[in-house]
């Protein structure tokens, strides 16, 4: 089987939750301007990606997380530009944290009512998915519905594999290579645990390797799909 070679970037998100809320972060400068999102960005070098998901959110909100429930895995592609890399984005919560929100140089917070709350029973507004990346869309809520409206017990994890084809972001009025969706995937467990064909759920088995096989055989199933 032939290796696939497209550089890959190493990213964390975390979204915090409080027992009524979900805080965002409005992405004030660089990749994402003008977006709400959760917070993160890149693995440093020499760090796990655990201890980057810390790091980035201290940076960008001011918060210390003192947990960090993992969900899942995004591979992010786009077929409008050939030189463009695959994200790999490691998706978390945080319950609990030191500290208090604050706005910095890169990041707003923003406190939003998850999609099961109704309108009226919140004073904080609704998530604003028409103001974020649209993958977001598909993830994000079934990452909130474990917490919202009542929290569950175990764990959810995923692995979304997303291809953008690019095109005019009509929310934005700019091209955005990272828009349109194209083809998608969702591999989703509740459990957390590994099912029958062995999806490594838990952080520390997505191993470099295991990474690298996965998205080897998740652009192999999109090729095949193609013809
Ligand atoms: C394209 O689709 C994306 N969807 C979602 N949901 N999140 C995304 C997407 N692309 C990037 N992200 C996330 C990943 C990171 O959490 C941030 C980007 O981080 P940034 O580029 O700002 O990384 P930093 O290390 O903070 O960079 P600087 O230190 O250079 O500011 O967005």
């Amino acid at each position: 089987m032939a290796s696939y070679t497209a550089t890959r970037k190493l990213y964390t998100l975390i979204v915090p939750v409080d027992s009524q809320r979900v805080l965002l972060g409005y992405k004030k400068r660089g990749f994402g301007e003008g977006k709400y999102n959760g917070f993160g960005g890149k693995v440093e070098p020499g760090e796990t990606i655990a201890e980057g998901a810390i790091r980035e959110l201290e940076e960008e909100a001011c918060i210390k997380a003192k947990n960090l429930p993992y969900h899942g895995i995004l591979f992010l592609e786009s077929t409008a530009d050939s030189k463009a890399p695959i994200l790999e984005i490691h998706v978390f919560t945080a319950t609990e944290w030191a500290g208090e929100p604050m706005e910095t140089e890169e990041m707003r917070p923003v406190w939003f009512a998850p999609p099961s709350t109704t309108h009226d029973s919140s004073d904080s507004p609704a998530i604003p998915f028409q103001n974020m990346w649209e993958e977001s869309r598909e993830w994000l809520p079934l990452v909130l519905a474990f917490y919202f409206p009542t929290p569950r017990r175990g764990k959810i994890q995923f692995a979304h594999h997303v291809t953008f084809k690019g095109g005019l972001n009509p929310e934005t009025g700019l091209e955005d290579i990272w828009h349109g969706i194209d083809r998608k995937f969702v591999k989703w467990l509740e459990s957390g645990r590994k099912d029958d064909e062995g999806f490594p759920g838990d952080l520390e088995d997505w191993t470099e390797e295991v990474r690298e096989q996965w998205i080897e055989k998740r652009m192999m199933a999109f090729e095949k799909n193609k013809m």
